[in-house]
């Protein structure tokens, strides 16, 4: 197996197929449940606005991919700073039947200073993922730019209760980059805790892929990375791997998927 086709099956297996767009509808959510049912495996979840959790949990069953995770967005994409609102959103998320919630860390506080609020606010919201929810907490370390503000966002998040640090949420400027992605991935080696990592945002190409696998690869070691401990969020990756691994043919600049 060649290096492409070895990122490539990987990759796709670490997944969080993504459709975050405001003109979704059921009948798109249900597509691109679809699209997971590929000849080289499934993505590990789904990634759709509160609202479809339920369509995709339906339409996962119905195509016999029950293993699949649901995941959702919460405090998102702002990331403000109202504690009881983003509570409230996971809650929501949770009685909609979300498996994984993605959580907007309020990232324009503490580049204001305030590094209190970011920790409660994970922390609350871990407690009503309870065991059974993962919790992905998205720093937007675009907009955070700063090494240092990363680096502490990303150490709030984990001290906090943070099951996954997740990089973006794919609507500012910079999203994943891979100096985001090294910092944040150290701050788990350096943290001892079992936390996972999630680049998010602009990730479309089997190369960029493979970037971010050698990467966590370089500083976690191969063995680390799982869907457990691994996650890309994408919403026009899954086309590009499939051509790498030879099952479509087609222009990896018209991917939807
Ligand atoms: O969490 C996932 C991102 O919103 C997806 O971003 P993308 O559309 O650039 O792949």
């Amino acid at each position: 197996m060649t290096d492409t086709s070895k990122y490539s099956q990987l990759a796709l297996t670490l997944m969080d197929l993504t459709t975050l767009n405001d003109d979704d509808t059921d009948q798109k959510v249900i597509d691109l449940c679809r699209s997971a049912k590929t000849d080289a495996g499934t993505p590990a979840a789904v990634c759709v606005y509160p609202r479809f959790v339920p369509i995709a949990k339906k339409t996962l069953r119905e195509l016999g991919l029950d293993h699949m995770k649901v995941a959702t967005v919460t405090n998102f994409p702002a990331g403000g700073d109202d504690i009881s609102i983003a509570v409230a959103e996971t809650r929501a998320a949770i009685a909609y039947g979300a498996d994984e919630v993605d959580v907007v860390f309020p990232y324009r506080a503490l580049i204001a200073g305030n590094t209190d609020v970011g920790f409660e606010l994970v922390k609350q919201c871990k407690a009503a993922c309870g065991d059974t929810v993962k919790l992905k907490v998205i720093i937007e370390s675009g907009e955070l730019k700063d090494p240092a503000l990363i680096r502490r966002a990303s150490e709030i998040a984990i001290e906090a209760g943070a099951d996954f640090i997740k990089t973006s949420t794919g609507k500012v400027p910079v999203n994943a980059t891979l100096e985001s992605a090294r910092i944040m991935l150290e701050a788990i080696r350096d943290s001892g805790r079992d936390v996972a990592f999630k680049p998010a945002g602009g990730i479309r190409t089997t190369e960029e892929a493979a970037e971010h696998l050698q990467l966590a690869e370089e500083i976690m070691g191969a063995d680390w990375i799982t869907p457990d401990h691994y996650r890309f969020g994408a919403s026009s990756l899954l086309g590009n791997l499939l051509i790498a691994l030879g099952l479509r043919e087609g222009n990896i600049d018209k991917q939807s998927y």
